[in-house]
């Protein structure tokens, strides 16, 4: 048959526009800019700003050069600025995240809900730097080199940043930075690892996502490196997701919580400001203010982080975790606390509701933090319940899920009373937001 030569179709190519203005930030904290008629978003620009872009695939534009600087422009002061992915407001002031992160809730709220709180609550905040306590590293094994990158994602990119320092993580763990990345480079396991987590909990841990069995040498020099240190555990993860010390005298990682210990398996889910933490978990007591009398349920409830501090002032609370180890690892902090009023289950949220547990119960008061999916099925189901809720605490880490969980809840008759965010992650454009509904 006869072949014919098609061309490629030519790629425009890209239009350099100049003097251009920023006219607001975008939900992700990137600069808006039009360019016929077309709305534009920039990393590492600010409201006020003149700048000249490249116009990549609609809607994105990469800066080329600033005209000038917002008054709200600071230096940001990690040597990675702008390249990695990780902490993309550092150029706004502290305080104009936080004005920038409100705005963001109240504008979905509106688009999705049509709706606000009777109630803005002041921000939470709590340290703008050097605040993290857990984080997750991204390895690239670099074949022809033998060499493995240890970082963070570069902005819009899948590479990784090598980091040798990072000043939102706790001082313990970015002084781990440097060493671990050589340690790792020495290691067979270097070319089939899965990630790096890092976590203070409340020594440094550092758990392995392993893809392939580690071999003896690699274990000898991994107990080498743990010995030489003060105070740091390995915890291997393996390809089956079973987790393991290294050693195996090493005790479970805790933190505390309301004078309460809780422990977990590293990389089970923990806030990730543990300063912020006890300020939210305080926020949402005095919001639900549950009652002697008062049976609650907690959904999306992990190792118990806000479930230890509800039961003690209530009758009873029944936590759905969907991840079963944690599920157990709540009812032994639960035990280990010597509080008797919890039951604990495990359930997929994101699917109808089956468990006698939850058709048959009757709740008063429900305090929910989803992960960044929200809680759409969960709320779904809960709205079908024939008693419901009196009140609704709702922590999500996703102001868009947020506003369109909270459209059907306000369709169902709750009312928005209070909502505010806890700037859990500064410098960045994540925004964790609390709110409390109430029945008419
Ligand atoms: C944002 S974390 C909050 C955990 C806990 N409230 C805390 O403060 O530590 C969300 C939790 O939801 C759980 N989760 C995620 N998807 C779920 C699902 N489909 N069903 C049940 N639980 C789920 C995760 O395992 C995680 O523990």
């Amino acid at each position: 048959m006869a072949q014919f030569f098609k061309p490629k179709p030519k790629l425009k190519p890209r239009q350099s526009i100049q003097n251009l203005t920023v006219s607001a930030l975008d939900h992700q904290g990137r600069g808006v800019v039009r360019h016929e008629q077309r709305a534009y978003f920039v990393a590492n620009t600010l409201p006020g700003e003149r700048i000249d872009a490249i116009l990549q695939k609609p809607p994105q534009a990469q800066l080329k050069h600033r005209h000038n600087d917002s008054p709200a422009r600071v230096d940001p002061p990690c040597p990675y600025y702008g390249r990695c992915g990780g902490c993309d407001l550092q150029h706004l002031t502290i305080n104009d995240q936080r004005e920038h992160k409100d705005q963001v809730v109240s504008e979905l709220l509106q688009k999705f809900a049509q709706l606000q709180p009777q109630q803005w609550a002041t921000p939470l905040a709590g340290e703008p730097w050097q605040y993290r306590q857990r984080t997750r590293l991204a390895c690239h094994w670099h074949k022809r080199e033998r060499k493995l990158t240890l970082g963070l994602r570069a902005q819009q990119s899948h590479d990784i940043v090598q980091l040798q320092q990072c000043p939102v993580l706790s001082e313990p763990l970015a002084a781990l930075l440097p060493e671990l990345s050589q340690l790792l480079n020495k290691l067979h396991l270097a070319a089939t690892l899965g990630h790096v987590e890092l976590l203070a909990a409340p020594h440094p841990i550092v758990l392995l996502r392993l893809t392939t069995p580690v071999i003896e040498q690699d274990r000898d020099q991994l107990l080498e490196w743990q010995h030489a240190q003060e105070s740091v555990a390995i915890w291997l993860q393996h390809h089956d997701n079973q987790v393991a010390p290294l050693a195996e005298s090493s005790p479970l990682p805790l933190y505390q919580v309301h004078s309460r210990e809780l422990s977990f398996t590293p990389g089970d889910f923990i806030q990730a400001n543990s300063g912020l933490n006890e300020a939210m978990v305080t926020q949402a007591l005095e919001w639900l203010d549950p009652q002697p009398q008062d049976r609650i349920l907690e959904l999306f409830a992990g190792t118990g982080n806000f479930t230890l501090a509800m039961a003690a002032a209530a009758a009873s609370v029944l936590a759905v975790e969907g991840d079963s180890r944690m599920t157990m690892q709540l009812q032994r902090n639960a035990r280990q606390a010597g509080i008797t009023n919890i039951s604990a289950l495990s359930a997929d949220l994101n699917s109808t509701w089956w468990a006698p547990e939850l058709l048959m119960g009757s709740f008063d008061k429900v305090l929910l933090d989803p992960a960044r999916a929200g809680a759409q099925q969960a709320l779904t189901e809960l709205l079908k319940l024939p008693n419901r809720p009196q009140r609704i605490v709702y922590v999500s880490c996703a102001p868009d899920t947020f506003a369109r969980d909270a459209r059907l809840l306000a369709e169902a008759g709750y009312q928005l009373q209070h909502c505010g965010i806890v700037d859990m992650f500064p410098q960045t454009h994540h925004i964790e937001t609390m709110a409390c509904f109430e029945a008419h």
